[in-house]
């Protein structure tokens, strides 16, 4: 295995709690992992660790393909929920082209951005959306342009956390699938943190279970997400099994 990202004994003490500890583990290159775990388990804060975003003791070690240092890893980031002032009057090619060209706004959005930015929304599967408010967006729209900024440009990670916690079934579905195709098609790295099990059983390549801040299994999707092992890991009737109007193994 030659891993992009070895996680070695990190460590994250918050308003004076251990919250992570002794985690130790790989992210293999062209992957998808995803973390899984109950509430208040560690998972967001895992992922804000990759991020820079919080203090840790350990070490994090990115590598390139060939197994050499990676000093500056790119990292790209979907967060569960971007609350967005109602009234902003913004569109979808003026938000993107914020992100996207230091080219200040106010003296318009430049060529090269624009083709930019309609790649990303065709890739995404939006391009009737350029011209929308971000703030009149659905949930799941806001999310497919948010993972588009996060794509552009390639990531040697993707992070997702929850990213489509709150959207209906269906385009919950679609939208994981998107993730998938750019896993496979691109080769993108993702690191995943999803309560949808069967989504993650789906997709998935690597399951990482965090448990009180340690990672309590790691492996495949069938070795991980045994109906015997995640009673073992989440506890008898923690685990809401398929029904027919449900969406399928959640916790
Ligand atoms: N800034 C902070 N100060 C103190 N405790 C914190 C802070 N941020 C998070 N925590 C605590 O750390 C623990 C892990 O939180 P985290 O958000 O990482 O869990 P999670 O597994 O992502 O949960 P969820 O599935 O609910 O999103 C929780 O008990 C949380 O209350």
């Amino acid at each position: 295995m030659n891993p992009l990202l070895q996680l070695q004994n990190i460590q994250v003490q918050l308003g004076g709690r251990l919250i992570l500890s002794g985690v130790s583990t790989g992210i293999r290159r062209g992957s998808m992992t995803a973390l899984i775990g109950l509430n208040g388990s560690g998972k967001t804060t895992l992922l804000r660790a990759i991020l820079g975003e919080t203090r840790f003791n350990g070490t994090l070690t990115w590598r390139g393909p060939a197994g050499e240092p990676l000093p500056t890893p790119r990292i790209g980031y979907v967060p569960q929920r971007l609350t967005l002032d109602s009234r902003l009057p913004i569109t979808v090619t003026d938000f993107l082209a914020i992100s996207l060209q230091s080219w200040p706004i106010l003296f318009g959005v430049r060529p090269q951005t624009r083709v930019m930015i309609d790649q990303i929304l065709t890739q995404m599967g939006i391009p009737h959306l350029a011209k929308t408010q971000v703030a009149r967006l659905s949930g799941g729209e806001l999310q497919r342009v948010l993972l588009g900024l996060a794509l552009t440009p390639h990531p040697d990670l993707l992070l997702l956390d929850e990213p489509a916690a709150g959207i209906d079934f269906r385009d919950q579905q679609r939208f994981y699938e998107l993730i998938a195709e750019m896993n496979q098609s691109l080769g993108i790295t993702v690191l995943l943190v999803s309560h949808e099990l069967e989504i993650v059983g789906k997709h998935a390549h690597q399951v990482l279970c965090l448990r009180n801040g340690r990672i309590q299994q790691e492996g495949s999707p069938a070795e991980v997400l045994s109906q015997a092992n995640l009673e073992l890991l989440f506890g008898h009737g923690r685990i809401l099994l398929p029904q027919p109007n449900n969406s399928g193994n959640t916790i």
